[in-house]
């Protein structure tokens, strides 16, 4: 059952960050609520995966707070899961599909224990669930890119997180899953919030609730409707060559060199 009231899970006050003290995204300020199914779109380059790096702790701000608001973590329950962007998978790596989605469950303190039957039965759960539990005891190198996905998806929700952070989960899904993952997605978004970089603005936006544009800066949150001749402006125009369930953006979309 979907949840009615909405609790702010995390906010990003005044952020800016890069790297080398280079500063690749500046002045985010944004706000994730429970219910929040949010993608973060933009041209490339313009600083997603560095914001979404900053948000689980990969890169440390060069200004600004990130402030969790979240209920106690217990040793089942994590505040996020985590799908980062995978460019390159060694398939020869020697461990099976069940094991990986253990190893979300590992950490410094207990990697020398012997993980509980309970974890083995809720990685199974989870492989069930999008469809890959008949590859349980393969090794990675036997799935197809699409599978391996799947399974990866299954490592980030292994602890429950109230919130799932997906880096272009997208990369090496055929169209058919890709669908299927979206629809899944939303049955996952009954009970964690989701904020997920995509660059396929046609399909995200049929399934999101709400579009974060980061060219440098945050352009936009949420979905609005101010007028037409504003929207030209976006750099992120395109939107609107596609079947998009968003009509309109704000006026502070504009291209890069505007605002460098
Ligand atoms: N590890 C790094 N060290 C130095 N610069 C980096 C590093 N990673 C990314 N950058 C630079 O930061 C800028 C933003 O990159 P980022 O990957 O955050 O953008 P993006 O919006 O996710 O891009 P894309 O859509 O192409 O994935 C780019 O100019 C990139 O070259």
């Amino acid at each position: 059952m979907e949840k009615t009231t909405s609790n702010l899970i995390l906010e990003l006050k005044d952020i800016s960050a890069g790297y080398d003290n280079k500063t690749i995204i500046e002045n985010i300020n944004l706000k994730v609520y429970d219910h929040d199914f949010t993608a973060v779109i933009g041209p490339n380059g313009g600083g997603k995966t560095t914001l979404i790096k900053t948000i689980v702790g990969l890169i440390t701000p060069l200004k600004g707070s990130i402030e969790w608001h979240t209920e106690e973590t217990t040793k089942s329950k994590k505040i996020f899961g985590y799908l980062p962007q995978i460019n390159h998978i060694d398939r020869s790596f020697p461990i099976s599909v069940l094991d990986v989605v253990l190893s979300g469950k590992i950490t410094t303190k207990n990697i020398f224990q012997r993980l509980r039957k309970e974890n083995r039965e809720k990685a199974m759960s989870l492989l069930k669930e999008m469809g890959v539990d008949r590859f349980a005891k393969r090794s990675i190198g036997e799935l197809s890119g699409g599978q391996l996905q799947r399974v990866f998806l299954c490592r980030s929700l292994i602890n429950d997180p109230q919130l799932l952070i997906l880096d272009e989960p997208n990369t090496y899904v055929d169209t058919i899953f890709e669908h299927e993952l979206y629809e899944k997605l939303n049955i996952l978004n009954q009970r964690m919030a989701i904020l997920m970089v995509s660059h396929d603005i046609g399909t995200v936006t049929r399934f999101v609730k709400k579009v974060a544009c980061v060219n440098r800066t945050l352009h936009f949150h949420g979905i609005e409707t101010p007028s037409n001749e504003k929207e030209k402006r976006c750099p992120a125009s395109f939107l609107y060559h596609t079947n998009s369930q968003i009509k309109e953006l704000k006026d502070h979309f504009k291209p890069l060199n505007d605002h460098d």
